[in-house]
């Protein structure tokens, strides 16, 4: 069988508007503008920072261009050309996206989200090639589907290794999995085991980190 890294993006701050600010001001004239109906929108600080405030955890939620960049840092990788990565996102309210390898995200961010709210209505994209498929999962529930003989969780306070050492690690397994957060603040809602590592003395964010374990691993497995 083949060595694959299977990458989590977790606790992915990526969501549709939630109801109890679907009549602020910021969501319905944003919602106007895109002629869409305010409950079909995906939340984004960007534009919806004043409702955000009442919500809990405004601060660290509506940032789908954490997983837009770092997917398309992940597919478009010399690992995953190679075959040999695999990429899920799952979300604050556990839904997890399954990526299909041969998935060629828009690069614009504003179709990015258009794929995005229509994979939250249909629950898979394209209807035809299904690249993208969306399905209610809690972290833990992903992560005993894959099966893995380890899990890595990239953590600013885990133990201490440099990226070189790391992929030498993750290379010496046959289905590591490897969980990055995808929140801009905080730590992880989730609870899962998981051996915690560190790659830098100071917080990054999640899509430096997915690079460098992407290379890391890269190096060690395609000679
Ligand atoms: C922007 S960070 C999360 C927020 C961070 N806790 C903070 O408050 O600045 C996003 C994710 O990148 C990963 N990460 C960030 N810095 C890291 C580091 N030095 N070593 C390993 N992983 C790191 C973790 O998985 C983290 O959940």
């Amino acid at each position: 069988m083949k060595k694959r890294l299977h990458l989590i993006i977790a606790d992915s701050e990526l969501e549709l508007v939630p109801e109890s600010i679907i009549d602020h001001p910021a969501i319905v004239n944003y919602a106007k503008r895109r002629k869409k109906k305010p409950e079909k929108i995906i939340l984004d600080s960007t534009y919806h920072h004043a409702a955000l405030r009442q919500l809990e955890d405004g601060e660290r939620r509506g940032r789908p261009d954490i997983v837009h960049i770092c997917l398309l840092n992940a597919l478009d990788s010399i690992l995953n050309k190679e075959d040999r990565l695999r990429v899920y996102v799952h979300t604050r309210n556990d839904e997890v996206i399954y990526v299909d390898p041969s998935t060629r995200l828009p690069r614009n961010y504003n179709r990015f989200i258009g794929l995005m709210e229509s994979l939250f209505e249909k629950k898979v994209v394209p209807e035809d090639l299904q690249l993208l498929r969306l399905e209610k999962k809690t972290l833990a529930e992903l992560i005993n589907e894959i099966s893995p003989d380890a899990v890595f969780i990239m953590h600013e306070n885990g133990e201490f290794m440099i990226p070189k050492h790391f992929g030498k690690l993750l290379a010496s397994f046959k289905k590591p999995v490897v969980i990055v957060g995808g929140f801009p603040h905080g730590d992880f809602r989730s609870k899962v085991e998981g051996v915690k590592i560190s790659l830098y003395r100071e917080p990054l964010m999640a899509w430096t980190i997915v690079n460098e374990v992407i290379v890391s691993y890269e190096w060690e497995v395609i000679k």
